[in-house]
């Protein structure tokens, strides 16, 4: 049975009983949201990330989903990329669009992928120019606290060291806070060089995910989300405060399995 609740102002947590659960569940909130977002703004701009979530979004290339959800309405985005060829096994471009975007009727022109034949900081600023275009035309909505982009839907997964997006633990750009978008060179976790949303665009969003499974992120699950002394002030999840949006922690069991005294009703 699923625990379902909030805690410590980190965000909704929804822990899911075993996979299918949280598969399922994923698949819910996503289809609801990006149903929400048509009817109220005629498009869903959605940022994903890599990793083992682009798996977990499986079943929504599965009945109903594949046949309810309004895809041609969807702008895609990356939340982080590696900088390597698209068609490299490391790409998370290749990886949602094996997994995903092969498998709906999402129109290609919606697909805003990074340029992978320049270097880290010039795919860096030419995504950040084409968000930039999709603002003024309001494909992406705006911010009205801060001049960031403000995506319906931002979805991330988070490393067993708390990292998410490609903002690692301690590294200089989680102080990164004039670009929408920035890149860097020396990822503790391969490949090397990587582009990234900054905090403060994932903090715009109206609706962040982080979806987390697995035993050997349990300890980081507990660091970002309980009140632990010290604190941790430079663990990128628990860097993740939308200000005015949504957030949601998609856990199962194992993840959620240093967690402090929950007391959800199930
Ligand atoms: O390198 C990355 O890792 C994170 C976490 O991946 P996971 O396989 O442990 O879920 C991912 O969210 C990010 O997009 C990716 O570039």
């Amino acid at each position: 049975m699923a625990l379902s609740g909030v805690k410590n102002n980190r965000g909704e947590l929804r822990i899911l009983e075993n996979l299918d659960e949280l598969r399922t569940d994923l698949a819910d909130y996503i289809a609801e949201l990006s149903e929400a977002a048509v009817k109220e703004r005629g498009v869903f701009a959605i940022a994903l990330s890599g990793g083992s979530l682009i798996g977990l979004m499986g079943k929504l290339c599965e009945a109903p989903y594949n046949k309810t959800v309004d895809w041609a309405k969807w702008y895609i985005f990356w939340a982080d990329e590696r900088v390597v060829a698209k068609n490299h096994s490391d790409s998370n471009y290749k990886l949602a669009k094996d997994g995903i975007l092969s498998k709906v009727p999402i129109v290609p022109s919606h697909v805003h992928s990074i340029n992978d034949s320049v270097s880290a900081e010039e795919a860096a600023d030419e995504y950040m120019f084409v968000i930039r275009q999709l603002v003024k035309t309001r494909m992406v909505s705006v911010s009205d606290i801060s001049d960031c982009p403000k995506f319906d839907l931002i979805l991330l997964g988070m490393g067993p060291d708390g990292h998410i997006a490609s903002l690692f633990p301690s590294h200089a750009v989680l102080d990164e806070t004039d670009e929408w978008v920035t890149f860097i060179t020396d990822s503790p976790k391969p490949p090397p060089e990587r582009i990234t949303f900054t905090l403060p665009v994932i903090n715009s969003a109206s609706n962040v995910a982080i979806v987390v499974t697995g035993e050997s992120k349990a300890e980081a699950v507990h660091l970002a989300i309980d009140n632990v002394e010290p604190n941790c002030p430079s663990l990128p999840a628990r860097l993740v405060q939308p200000t005015k949006g949504k957030l949601v922690w998609f856990l199962d069991k194992p993840a959620a399995s240093k967690l402090d005294d929950l007391q959800f009703s199930e």
